[in-house]
């Protein structure tokens, strides 16, 4: 366990220490509700955060890293472990930005008091903000609980990966009647039991939109809404990294494609002995 949550730049000449930048707090976050757009990335790595923790309101250390970085079948396998070993890189290369964690499967489904140990272990190794757990009106009383003893909560409903053998896939919700009051039901369950931001993923734009009029936090929007408070997107989706994406990613990059081709390159000049030259190696003194 590591409490020192500044990056170490001492060994590292190619990445000096960058200005410091104030960091936003939570209250901050909370504040920001119709007012600028809050802008929310993943990130599961100290030298990603680093990169992205300028141009971010809020980095998400997603469970969703159990397919993006693990190879995962799904975010049902991703650990307690995992999420604070993450976590901890995110917070070390991060200044500006407000952290938050994931809490994974099975980590706090249980009780109140199991996602409390939970979070607490993630709060005290990774020096994150807050953390995020998935589910609406049954899970209330946990955010509450986790809120009321001094660690914020970002909420998740909509389509909620964690349930995607109970939702039958990844497909879009709130198209029925039902499904639409049942997602309004769960986002106040969750912003009324004092949830500081909350996540809507995979439902039909008018219900994301109404939720955001509707609740008192800040919501987040992920294939939901361009009226949401903020949005979020998956950073290996968006760059082009992730090969198979959802319709609500839009790729700003293509960085497997720009691996892919400095790897052929690299691969003709190590068979044609192009590489190295006398640049990349030692002269004898
Ligand atoms: N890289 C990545 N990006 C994500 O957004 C993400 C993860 N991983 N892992 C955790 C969850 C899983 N999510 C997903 C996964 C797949 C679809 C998807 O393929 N959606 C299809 C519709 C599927 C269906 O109808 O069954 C689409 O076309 O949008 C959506 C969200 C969102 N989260
Ligand atoms: C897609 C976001 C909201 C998430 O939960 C994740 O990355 O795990
Ligand atoms: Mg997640």
């Amino acid at each position: 366990m590591s409490t020192t949550f500044t990056l170490d730049t001492s060994t590292s000449r190619a990445h000096p220490t960058p200005a410091p930048m104030k960091r936003l707090t939570v209250p901050a976050i909370g504040q920001r509700k119709g007012g600028q757009p809050i802008v929310m990335l993943t990130a599961y790595t100290a030298r990603m955060a680093q990169l992205l923790d300028p141009h971010c309101d809020v980095l998400l250390v997603g469970d969703s890293l159990g397919q993006v970085i693990y190879g995962l079948p799904s975010t049902l396998q991703v650990t307690l472990d995992m999420m604070c070993a993450h976590g901890a890189a995110v917070v070390r290369g991060s200044y500006h930005s407000v952290v938050i964690i994931d809490m994974p499967f099975g980590s706090y489904e249980q009780s109140p008091e199991q996602a409390f140990a939970s979070a607490s272990r993630i709060m005290a190794e990774t020096g994150a903000a807050g953390v995020k757990l998935e589910g609406g009106e049954a899970m209330a009383p946990t955010v509450a609980f986790l809120a009321q003893r001094g660690i914020p909560v970002c909420g998740h409903v909509g389509l909620t990966p964690q349930a995607v053998n109970a939702l039958g896939g990844y497909g879009a919700r709130g198209r029925s009647a039902e499904e639409e009051a049942k997602i309004l039901r769960d986002a106040k369950a969750i912003s009324d039991a004092g949830a500081f931001l909350l996540v809507i993923e995979g439902v039909v734009e008018p219900i994301a939109a109404k939720i955001t009029r509707e609740v008192t936090c800040p919501t987040i929007g992920i294939g939901a809404s361009v009226e949401c408070d903020g949005q979020v997107l998956v950073i290996d989706d968006m760059l082009g990294m992730f090969e198979r994406t959802a319709r609500f990613v839009k790729r700003y990059d293509d960085l497997a494609g720009r691996i892919a081709s400095a790897a052929e390159s690299y691969a003709a000049e190590v068979r044609s002995r192009a590489f190295p030259t006398a640049a990349e190696t030692y002269a004898p003194k």
